[in-house]
């Protein structure tokens, strides 16, 4: 049983990563529902909310009012607005963490004021099945106390960890953006499956059950994926041949180009 915290919490937007935090932290029983609210301009999301037995607020500054820990889970160019709106209502108890790509602490400075209490997390969707990778810096007056709180709620739905804020590009690239690639790899297995004469059914549930299964043997082992690759490839058998076409297509420089854009991509947000 995860440790508890008895922070209400309070999210700004309530869309996909909102959902995915919120329900991860419920689920794993971090925190009660009751006490999580929330604030979106679109009803169906905070009606989404509501079904998992949080409370909606009629406005943001209403969610500053009610929380103590404020995730911002805007699209990265309304933060600034959003930190604007609710800084006169942002008391010295208040921890806001932001989840936007991009962002820097600086600029979350600039809009709530320099005696705020800030952290920037990058999480990801894995969190609604309590196995998200994430990472975090803090920053404004945020203290080790704040970062434990943060830390203690993302641990219970999986890993975070603490690095340099420069990092959190070359993160969000990854990490952050990285379960839609692992999702396309896995519809591309499946579909290999198919055309294979395998039903989708079963295609699916033997790619995404490989992925899963891979992906443990890596943290758990502990070894290099190289290594662990070399026990499933026999000299002149069926892996290596898989292998050999990966490398002809470039599925390598692929993945690295994709996490690549991706930082790039955050480095641009944070100029928008
Ligand atoms: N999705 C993911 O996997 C991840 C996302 N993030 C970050 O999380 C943030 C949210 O992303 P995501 O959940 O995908 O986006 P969504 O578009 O699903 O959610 C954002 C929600 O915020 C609402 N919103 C817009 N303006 C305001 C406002 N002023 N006050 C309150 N709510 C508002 C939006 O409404 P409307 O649609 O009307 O604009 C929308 O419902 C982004 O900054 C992103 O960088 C970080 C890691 C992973
Ligand atoms: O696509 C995006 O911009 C967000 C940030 C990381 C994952 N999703």
């Amino acid at each position: 049983m995860p440790e508890q915290i008895s922070k209400k919490l309070g999210f700004i937007g309530a869309g996909q990563m909102a959902e995915a935090l919120a329900r991860g932290f419920i689920d794993k029983g971090v925190v009660k529902a009751d006490t999580v609210h929330c604030t979106d301009p679109v009803p169906a999301r905070r009606e989404v909310f509501e079904r998992f037995g949080a409370k909606s607020e009629n406005s943001n500054v209403d969610v500053a009012k009610n929380s103590e820990v404020i995730f911002l889970a805007v699209k990265p160019q309304y933060v600034a607005t959003v930190l604007k709106e609710i800084k006169q209502h942002l008391t010295d108890q208040h921890i806001v963490v932001s989840i936007a790509a991009g962002i820097p602490l600086a600029a979350m400075k600039d809009s709530a004021g320099d005696d705020k209490r800030l952290v920037r997390v990058m999480p990801n969707t894995p969190c609604l099945v309590g196995e998200t990778a994430s990472a975090m810096c803090l920053g404004g007056k945020a203290n080790d106390a704040d970062g434990d709180i943060v830390k203690t709620l993302f641990n219970a739905v999986g890993t975070i960890f603490k690095v340099d804020e420069k990092l959190l590009s070359a993160v969000t690239g990854l990490s952050g953006s990285g379960p839609a690639y692992v999702f396309v790899m896995i519809e591309a297995l499946a579909d290999g499956g198919v055309r294979a004469g395998l039903p989708r059914d079963i295609a699916q549930q033997l790619a995404a059950q490989t992925v899963l299964g891979s992906a443990k043997m890596v943290l758990d082992t502990g070894k290099h994926p190289g290594a662990l690759k070399d026990m499933v490839t026999s000299p002149a058998g069926t892996t290596i041949a898989g292998v050999h076409e990966l490398e002809r297509c470039g599925a390598r420089a692929a993945f690295i180009n994709a996490v690549l854009a991706a930082t790039t991509r955050a480095d641009e947000l944070s100029k928008l």
